[in-house]
């Protein structure tokens, strides 16, 4: 990849080079075109969001960049090479690993095992190997384990890690979620609506966690969400959507200032 000349966010942080590159995307179902003709990037250890009215084409943005759809036009350039038409197994496979708007956990199953399925994607060992118990399986098992009870800690659920996740509220759930999502160590994390549903102090909660994660382990950050001021105060740059077009991107304060944003999306009462 080239080296391009480093962005400086409003507030001094100084953020790297293209990371991901979408390039004139079109996203058609039917005679839907939920994506039309869009092209942004997102740059190395940035916090990018996405924001838009409903049905601005938000969520299928977001499942084009984890390869849950593929675009009829356009490309999708990751780390600086075309990425091929994938499936999402592939694509977490690159590095790219996500959460869900509704919480897509496995409810029976502890925390700890619930984060461990995020680390599969990790597994090199065969079924051979890890069914005879071999050696390099244990070993594997033990280096996986010990990196998930890391993200455990840092996430504070440690005094949760042996409940089943049916029986934790709302906003703990989500942080789990988090964490399932942060074992797969992905070097781009996309977070649909991480603080939907939640009470003003889980949010808060959530806030400290995703600039945290963002911090420490320098994870590039692409997020929908619905609040206002989340974004703002989260974001070093922000994409705008509205019936599947762009129609704003730059830094919270651009956005913020932009006349077709304040119409089609900020209006009065946002602000
Ligand atoms: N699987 C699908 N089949 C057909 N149409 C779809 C599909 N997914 C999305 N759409 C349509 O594409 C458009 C964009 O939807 P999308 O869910 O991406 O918007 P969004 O901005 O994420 O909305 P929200 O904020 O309500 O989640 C909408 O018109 C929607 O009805």
């Amino acid at each position: 990849m080239n080296a391009q000349a480093p962005f400086v966010t409003p507030d001094g942080r100084t953020i790297g080079d293209v990371l991901m590159d979408m390039r004139n995307i079109t996203l058609r179902f039917g005679g839907v075109e939920a994506i039309k003709d869009i092209s942004f990037d997102i740059r190395e250890g940035e916090i990018r969001a996405i924001i838009g009215p409903n049905g601005a084409g938000k969520s299928s943005m977001l499942n084009v960049i984890s390869g849950f759809y593929n675009p009829q036009e356009g490309e999708v350039w990751f780390r600086g090479a075309k990425r091929p038409p994938m499936k999402p197994y592939q694509v977490a496979r690159l590095g790219i690993a996500r959460t869900f708007q509704n919480i897509a956990l496995f409810e029976g199953m502890s925390v700890l095992d619930n984060v461990m399925t995020g680390r599969l994607t990790h597994m090199k060992t065969g079924m051979f190997s890890q069914a005879l118990w071999m050696g390099k399986a244990e070993r594997e098992e033990v280096q996986n384990r010990e990196f998930v009870e890391n993200i455990i800690d840092f996430l504070e659920i440690q005094a949760i890690r042996k409940t089943p996740v049916g029986r934790l509220p709302y906003g703990l759930k989500k942080r789990v979620e988090l964490a399932r999502a942060l074992a797969a160590e992905p070097k781009l994390l996309l977070l649909d609506e991480p603080m939907a549903g939640m009470n003003v102090e889980e949010k808060e909660d959530m806030s400290r966690f995703i600039l945290d994660v963002n911090d420490e382990f320098g994870t590039t950050i692409a997020l929908i969400e619905h609040d206002m001021g989340v974004v703002m105060d989260l974001s070093d740059r922000v994409v705008v959507m509205d019936y599947g077009r762009k129609i704003g991107d730059g830094t919270p304060d651009e956005v913020r200032n932009n006349e077709q944003v304040i119409d089609a999306y900020l209006g009065v009462a946002h602000d």
